[in-house]
Protein backbone atom coordinates (compact mmCIF):
# COMPACT_ATOMS: atom_id res chain seq x y z
CA UNK A 1 0.00 0.00 0.00
CA UNK A 2 1.61 3.67 -0.91
CA UNK A 3 1.56 6.28 1.41
CA UNK A 4 -1.19 8.06 -0.92
CA UNK A 5 -3.85 5.21 -0.27
CA UNK A 6 -3.10 4.37 3.15
CA UNK A 7 -6.95 4.88 5.24
CA UNK A 8 -6.13 8.14 6.69
CA UNK A 9 -9.09 10.28 8.75
CA UNK A 10 -8.43 13.44 10.06
CA UNK A 11 -10.15 13.60 13.33
CA UNK A 12 -10.97 17.48 13.38
CA UNK A 13 -13.15 17.25 10.55
CA UNK A 14 -15.67 16.18 12.46
CA UNK A 15 -15.90 19.95 14.20
CA UNK A 16 -15.25 21.06 10.50
CA UNK A 17 -17.90 18.91 8.37
CA UNK A 18 -19.49 16.32 10.32
CA UNK A 19 -21.25 14.60 7.47
CA UNK A 20 -18.04 14.30 5.69
CA UNK A 21 -16.00 13.13 8.54
CA UNK A 22 -18.95 10.48 9.31
CA UNK A 23 -18.91 9.79 5.29
CA UNK A 24 -15.36 8.80 5.11
CA UNK A 25 -15.28 7.11 8.91
CA UNK A 26 -17.67 4.69 7.57
CA UNK A 27 -15.53 3.76 3.88
CA UNK A 28 -12.86 3.36 5.70
CA UNK A 29 -14.52 1.14 8.33
CA UNK A 30 -16.23 -1.00 5.80
CA UNK A 31 -13.49 -1.19 2.89
CA UNK A 32 -10.45 -2.09 5.72
CA UNK A 33 -11.32 -2.50 9.26
CA UNK A 34 -9.01 0.00 10.54
CA UNK A 35 -7.99 3.09 10.09
CA UNK A 36 -4.81 5.74 11.00
CA UNK A 37 -6.39 8.57 12.87
CA UNK A 38 -4.75 12.21 12.55
CA UNK A 39 -5.46 15.30 14.61
CA UNK A 40 -6.99 13.13 17.67
CA UNK A 41 -7.85 15.24 20.55
CA UNK A 42 -4.45 14.31 22.31
CA UNK A 43 -2.21 17.37 22.57
CA UNK A 44 1.20 16.53 21.74
CA UNK A 45 3.58 16.98 24.28
CA UNK A 46 1.65 14.59 26.61
CA UNK A 47 1.92 11.81 23.71
CA UNK A 48 5.77 12.64 23.87
CA UNK A 49 5.55 12.48 27.61
CA UNK A 50 3.82 8.94 27.55
CA UNK A 51 6.70 7.79 25.22
CA UNK A 52 9.39 8.80 27.41
CA UNK A 53 7.48 6.80 30.40
CA UNK A 54 7.01 3.55 28.26
CA UNK A 55 10.72 3.76 27.68
CA UNK A 56 11.63 4.88 31.40
CA UNK A 57 8.96 2.21 32.63
CA UNK A 58 11.10 -0.88 30.27
CA UNK A 59 14.57 0.57 31.36
CA UNK A 60 13.65 -0.36 35.03
CA UNK A 61 16.11 -2.60 36.43
CA UNK A 62 13.91 -6.47 36.53
CA UNK A 63 13.13 -6.57 39.79
CA UNK A 64 11.34 -3.23 40.23
CA UNK A 65 9.12 -4.52 37.33
CA UNK A 66 8.73 -8.03 38.81
CA UNK A 67 7.35 -6.17 42.24
CA UNK A 68 5.07 -5.22 39.64
CA UNK A 69 3.65 -8.54 37.83
CA UNK A 70 0.62 -9.46 36.98
CA UNK A 71 0.76 -12.53 39.28
CA UNK A 72 0.47 -10.81 42.05
CA UNK A 73 -3.22 -9.57 41.67
CA UNK A 74 -6.81 -11.23 40.32
CA UNK A 75 -7.32 -8.22 38.05
CA UNK A 76 -4.34 -9.00 34.90
CA UNK A 77 -3.02 -5.34 35.12
CA UNK A 78 0.66 -5.18 35.85
CA UNK A 79 3.81 -6.67 34.47
CA UNK A 80 4.00 -9.42 31.91
CA UNK A 81 7.23 -10.41 31.23
CA UNK A 82 8.63 -11.79 28.04
CA UNK A 83 8.01 -15.45 27.00
CA UNK A 84 5.03 -16.21 29.13
CA UNK A 85 2.21 -15.11 26.75
CA UNK A 86 1.92 -18.24 24.29
CA UNK A 87 6.00 -17.21 23.52
CA UNK A 88 6.30 -13.89 21.95
CA UNK A 89 9.27 -12.01 22.77
CA UNK A 90 7.54 -8.98 23.97
CA UNK A 91 7.41 -7.36 27.73
CA UNK A 92 4.33 -5.46 28.74
CA UNK A 93 2.74 -3.22 31.53
CA UNK A 94 -1.49 -3.20 31.69
CA UNK A 95 -2.85 -1.02 33.67
CA UNK A 96 -6.80 -0.10 33.56
CA UNK A 97 -8.77 2.61 35.56
CA UNK A 98 -8.18 3.85 38.94
CA UNK A 99 -9.85 3.40 41.75
CA UNK A 100 -11.08 0.26 40.08
CA UNK A 101 -13.03 -1.81 42.36
CA UNK A 102 -15.18 -5.37 41.65
CA UNK A 103 -18.57 -5.22 42.76
CA UNK A 104 -19.46 -6.94 45.90
CA UNK A 105 -20.91 -10.32 45.47
CA UNK A 106 -21.26 -10.08 41.44
CA UNK A 107 -19.88 -12.53 39.19
CA UNK A 108 -16.16 -13.73 39.22
CA UNK A 109 -15.69 -12.27 35.93
CA UNK A 110 -15.95 -8.72 37.44
CA UNK A 111 -12.90 -9.21 39.06
CA UNK A 112 -11.54 -8.45 35.73
CA UNK A 113 -12.10 -4.05 36.45
CA UNK A 114 -10.03 -3.69 39.70
CA UNK A 115 -6.57 -2.28 40.66
CA UNK A 116 -3.22 -1.73 38.80
CA UNK A 117 -0.14 -2.61 40.81
CA UNK A 118 2.17 0.35 39.85
CA UNK A 119 5.58 0.68 40.47
CA UNK A 120 6.39 3.27 43.31
CA UNK A 121 6.64 6.96 42.61
CA UNK A 122 10.24 7.20 43.95
CA UNK A 123 11.37 4.59 41.09
CA UNK A 124 9.06 5.70 38.70
CA UNK A 125 8.89 9.55 39.23
CA UNK A 126 6.31 11.07 37.46
CA UNK A 127 5.44 8.34 35.31
CA UNK A 128 2.37 7.21 36.81
CA UNK A 129 0.90 10.53 36.58
CA UNK A 130 1.88 10.86 32.89
CA UNK A 131 0.20 7.73 32.17
CA UNK A 132 -3.12 8.39 34.01
CA UNK A 133 -2.99 11.44 31.97
CA UNK A 134 -2.83 9.60 28.80
CA UNK A 135 -5.85 7.27 29.77
CA UNK A 136 -8.03 10.40 30.65
CA UNK A 137 -7.77 11.58 27.12
CA UNK A 138 -7.98 7.84 25.13
CA UNK A 139 -10.94 7.38 27.37
CA UNK A 140 -12.65 10.42 26.20
CA UNK A 141 -11.58 9.58 22.14
CA UNK A 142 -12.93 6.73 22.54
CA UNK A 143 -16.33 7.52 23.97
CA UNK A 144 -16.37 10.03 20.80
CA UNK A 145 -15.36 7.57 18.56
CA UNK A 146 -18.12 5.30 19.89
CA UNK A 147 -20.40 7.67 19.04
CA UNK A 148 -18.88 7.94 15.29
CA UNK A 149 -19.01 4.70 15.05
CA UNK A 150 -22.71 4.35 15.86
CA UNK A 151 -23.56 7.26 12.91
CA UNK A 152 -21.13 5.59 10.60
CA UNK A 153 -23.28 2.68 11.03
CA UNK A 154 -26.82 4.54 10.73
CA UNK A 155 -27.62 3.89 14.22
CA UNK A 156 -27.55 7.43 15.43
CA UNK A 157 -25.02 8.84 17.43
CA UNK A 158 -25.84 7.02 20.83
CA UNK A 159 -26.74 3.73 18.79
CA UNK A 160 -24.35 1.72 20.43
CA UNK A 161 -24.46 3.19 24.15
CA UNK A 162 -26.40 0.46 25.55
CA UNK A 163 -23.71 -1.52 25.07
CA UNK A 164 -21.37 -0.40 27.24
CA UNK A 165 -21.68 0.13 31.52
CA UNK A 166 -23.81 2.70 31.85
CA UNK A 167 -21.34 4.60 34.54
CA UNK A 168 -18.26 5.97 32.69
CA UNK A 169 -15.70 4.84 35.42
CA UNK A 170 -16.90 0.95 35.00
CA UNK A 171 -16.12 0.72 31.62
CA UNK A 172 -13.78 -1.55 30.00
CA UNK A 173 -10.98 0.58 29.11
CA UNK A 174 -6.94 -1.06 29.23
CA UNK A 175 -4.34 0.56 28.02
CA UNK A 176 -1.15 -1.45 27.80
CA UNK A 177 2.67 -0.58 27.16
CA UNK A 178 4.41 -2.85 24.53
CA UNK A 179 8.05 -3.24 24.46
CA UNK A 180 9.50 -5.35 21.38
CA UNK A 181 13.45 -5.70 22.00
CA UNK A 182 15.42 -6.72 18.81
CA UNK A 183 15.44 -9.86 17.17
CA UNK A 184 16.99 -11.76 14.15
CA UNK A 185 15.22 -11.36 10.74
CA UNK A 186 10.96 -12.67 10.53
CA UNK A 187 11.33 -13.10 14.69
CA UNK A 188 7.45 -12.69 15.36
CA UNK A 189 7.23 -10.32 18.71
CA UNK A 190 3.69 -10.90 18.50
CA UNK A 191 1.47 -13.65 16.67
CA UNK A 192 -1.52 -12.88 14.04
CA UNK A 193 -4.26 -11.89 15.48
CA UNK A 194 -7.34 -9.85 15.12
CA UNK A 195 -8.21 -7.79 18.79
CA UNK A 196 -10.90 -9.87 20.37
CA UNK A 197 -12.32 -6.52 22.05
CA UNK A 198 -14.96 -3.76 20.34
CA UNK A 199 -11.86 -1.26 19.13
CA UNK A 200 -8.58 -0.51 19.40
CA UNK A 201 -6.40 2.82 19.20
CA UNK A 202 -2.51 2.07 19.00
CA UNK A 203 0.01 4.69 19.66
CA UNK A 204 3.13 3.51 17.60
CA UNK A 205 6.01 4.74 19.78
CA UNK A 206 8.61 4.60 17.86
CA UNK A 207 9.79 4.30 14.46
CA UNK A 208 11.12 0.74 14.61
CA UNK A 209 9.18 -0.95 11.75
CA UNK A 210 7.15 -4.60 12.95
CA UNK A 211 3.58 -4.10 12.74
CA UNK A 212 1.74 -5.92 9.81
CA UNK A 213 -1.85 -5.84 8.30
CA UNK A 214 -2.72 -8.64 5.93
CA UNK A 215 -4.79 -7.45 3.31
CA UNK A 216 -7.83 -9.12 1.76
CA UNK A 217 -5.14 -10.96 -0.84
CA UNK A 218 -3.27 -12.64 2.17
CA UNK A 219 -0.34 -10.05 1.43
CA UNK A 220 1.28 -9.03 4.54
CA UNK A 221 2.05 -5.04 4.88
CA UNK A 222 3.77 -2.87 7.04
CA UNK A 223 2.22 -0.61 8.72
CA UNK A 224 4.48 2.28 9.00
CA UNK A 225 4.44 4.12 12.33
CA UNK A 226 3.34 7.59 11.19
CA UNK A 227 3.82 10.44 13.86
CA UNK A 228 0.84 12.25 15.16
CA UNK A 229 -1.31 9.18 14.44
CA UNK A 230 -3.32 6.38 15.95
CA UNK A 231 -4.26 3.19 14.42
CA UNK A 232 -7.87 2.59 15.06
CA UNK A 233 -8.50 -1.47 14.71
CA UNK A 234 -12.15 -2.72 14.81
CA UNK A 235 -12.42 -5.56 17.21
CA UNK A 236 -14.07 -9.06 17.11
CA UNK A 237 -17.05 -7.86 18.89
CA UNK A 238 -17.95 -5.53 16.57
CA UNK A 239 -17.41 -7.56 13.62
CA UNK A 240 -19.76 -10.01 15.13
CA UNK A 241 -22.71 -7.61 16.28
CA UNK A 242 -22.96 -5.75 12.70
CA UNK A 243 -22.45 -9.52 11.30
CA UNK A 244 -19.43 -8.22 9.18
CA UNK A 245 -20.67 -5.01 7.99
CA UNK A 246 -17.26 -4.07 9.49
CA UNK A 247 -14.50 -6.66 9.55
CA UNK A 248 -11.80 -6.89 12.65
CA UNK A 249 -8.26 -7.26 10.46
CA UNK A 250 -5.86 -9.87 11.32
CA UNK A 251 -2.13 -8.34 12.50
CA UNK A 252 1.03 -8.87 13.41
CA UNK A 253 4.19 -8.20 15.24
CA UNK A 254 7.68 -8.81 13.60
CA UNK A 255 10.58 -7.71 16.44
CA UNK A 256 12.21 -5.39 14.90
CA UNK A 257 15.95 -6.06 13.67
CA UNK A 258 17.44 -2.81 14.78
CA UNK A 259 16.43 -0.87 18.15
CA UNK A 260 13.81 -1.52 20.06
CA UNK A 261 9.83 -0.82 19.39
CA UNK A 262 7.71 0.39 21.78
CA UNK A 263 3.68 0.77 21.30
CA UNK A 264 0.95 1.32 23.74
CA UNK A 265 -2.59 0.01 22.75
CA UNK A 266 -5.70 1.26 24.53
CA UNK A 267 -8.57 -1.55 24.19
CA UNK A 268 -12.01 -0.52 24.51
CA UNK A 269 -14.13 -3.42 25.22
CA UNK A 270 -18.09 -3.87 25.91
CA UNK A 271 -19.72 -4.12 29.28
CA UNK A 272 -18.45 -7.84 30.99
CA UNK A 273 -22.57 -8.26 30.86
CA UNK A 274 -23.28 -7.95 27.15
CA UNK A 275 -23.68 -11.17 25.61
CA UNK A 276 -22.95 -11.23 21.79
CA UNK A 277 -26.34 -13.29 21.42
CA UNK A 278 -28.72 -10.41 22.65
CA UNK A 279 -27.21 -7.66 20.85
CA UNK A 280 -29.77 -6.89 17.74
CA UNK A 281 -28.69 -3.94 16.07
CA UNK A 282 -31.32 -2.01 13.10
CA UNK A 283 -28.02 -1.32 10.34
CA UNK A 284 -29.92 0.35 7.53
CA UNK A 285 -30.35 -1.78 4.73
CA UNK A 286 -28.25 0.94 1.88
CA UNK A 287 -24.82 -0.01 4.76
CA UNK A 288 -25.59 -3.10 4.43
CA UNK A 289 -25.27 -3.42 0.83
CA UNK A 290 -22.03 -1.34 1.17
CA UNK A 291 -20.98 -5.10 3.29
CA UNK A 292 -22.13 -6.57 0.04
CA UNK A 293 -20.53 -4.46 -2.28
CA UNK A 294 -16.70 -5.19 -0.51
CA UNK A 295 -17.41 -8.77 -0.58
CA UNK A 296 -17.75 -9.17 -3.80
CA UNK A 297 -14.99 -6.67 -4.74
CA UNK A 298 -12.50 -8.44 -2.54
CA UNK A 299 -14.09 -12.33 -3.72
CA UNK A 300 -15.29 -12.80 0.24
CA UNK A 301 -18.06 -15.46 0.56
CA UNK A 302 -21.22 -13.30 0.09
CA UNK A 303 -22.93 -16.11 2.13
CA UNK A 304 -20.81 -15.61 5.11
CA UNK A 305 -24.03 -15.77 8.12
CA UNK A 306 -22.30 -15.43 11.51
CA UNK A 307 -23.94 -18.34 13.30
CA UNK A 308 -23.39 -17.91 16.91
CA UNK A 309 -20.35 -19.67 18.86
CA UNK A 310 -20.27 -21.18 22.65
CA UNK A 311 -18.77 -18.03 23.69
CA UNK A 312 -21.53 -16.03 22.14
CA UNK A 313 -23.55 -17.12 24.58
CA UNK A 314 -21.33 -16.01 27.51
CA UNK A 315 -21.17 -12.53 28.84
CA UNK A 316 -17.89 -11.16 26.92
CA UNK A 317 -16.83 -10.86 30.67
CA UNK A 318 -17.06 -14.67 31.32
CA UNK A 319 -15.23 -15.27 27.27
CA UNK A 320 -12.42 -12.72 28.45
CA UNK A 321 -11.77 -13.71 31.58
CA UNK A 322 -11.57 -17.83 30.38
CA UNK A 323 -9.05 -16.64 27.91
CA UNK A 324 -7.18 -14.87 30.58
CA UNK A 325 -7.25 -18.15 33.09
CA UNK A 326 -5.92 -19.79 30.39
CA UNK A 327 -3.59 -17.87 29.57
CA UNK A 328 -2.51 -16.82 33.18
CA UNK A 329 -2.16 -20.39 35.55
CA UNK A 330 -0.82 -18.34 38.97
CA UNK A 331 -3.60 -15.88 38.68
CA UNK A 332 -5.71 -18.87 38.32
CA UNK A 333 -4.60 -20.77 41.18
CA UNK A 334 -3.72 -17.70 43.63
CA UNK A 335 -7.52 -15.71 43.06
CA UNK A 336 -10.31 -18.17 41.18
CA UNK A 337 -9.52 -21.33 43.07
CA UNK A 338 -13.01 -22.44 42.41
CA UNK A 339 -12.95 -21.92 38.89
CA UNK A 340 -9.20 -23.29 38.70
CA UNK A 341 -9.98 -27.27 38.87
CA UNK A 342 -11.85 -26.04 35.88
CA UNK A 343 -8.87 -25.18 33.66
CA UNK A 344 -6.44 -26.96 35.25
CA UNK A 345 -7.71 -30.60 36.06
CA UNK A 346 -4.06 -31.67 36.51
CA UNK A 347 -3.03 -28.93 39.04
CA UNK A 348 -0.72 -25.96 38.55
CA UNK A 349 2.16 -26.65 36.03
CA UNK A 350 5.45 -27.47 37.56
CA UNK A 351 7.34 -24.12 36.39
CA UNK A 352 4.48 -22.29 38.19
CA UNK A 353 4.44 -23.94 41.29
CA UNK A 354 7.51 -22.66 42.73
CA UNK A 355 6.13 -19.20 42.22
CA UNK A 356 3.48 -19.27 44.34
CA UNK A 357 4.87 -17.83 47.55
CA UNK A 358 6.48 -15.37 45.62
CA UNK A 359 5.92 -11.79 45.77
CA UNK A 360 3.20 -9.05 47.44
CA UNK A 361 -0.08 -10.88 47.30
CA UNK A 362 -2.23 -8.08 46.86
CA UNK A 363 -6.04 -9.09 45.53
O1 LIG B 1 2.38 -3.40 19.22
C1 LIG B 1 1.67 -3.25 18.23
O2 LIG B 1 1.96 -2.48 17.33
C2 LIG B 1 0.41 -4.04 18.07
C3 LIG B 1 0.00 -4.79 19.29
C4 LIG B 1 -1.23 -5.59 19.10
O3 LIG B 1 -1.69 -5.81 18.03
C5 LIG B 1 -1.96 -6.11 20.28
O4 LIG B 1 -1.41 -6.08 21.40
O5 LIG B 1 -3.11 -6.54 20.12
FE1 LIG C 1 -3.71 -6.44 18.16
Amino acid sequence: MAYSDLPLLDASLVDRDRAAFIAQLRTLLIEHGFLYLQNAPVPADLVKNMTDATAQFFALPSDIKEACDTNYTAHFNGYVRRGTIEKPTREQFNYGADNATPKEGSPEYHKLHGSTPWPDESVFPGGRVVMREYYKYLKDLSLNFTRYVAEALGLGAMGLEHLFEPEIEDRQLRCKLLRYPQGPPSTEGFYPHTDANFLTYLLQATPEPGLELQMPTGEWLPATAIPGTYIVFVGDVLEKITKGVVKAPLHRVLSPTTGTRHSVGFFQGVSMDTRIVDVKLDIPQEIIDLKRERQLRYGEDTAKEYPFVPNDYLTTGQSVLNMKLTAHPLVAYKFYPKLFPQFYPDGLPEKYARLVDSGPSKA
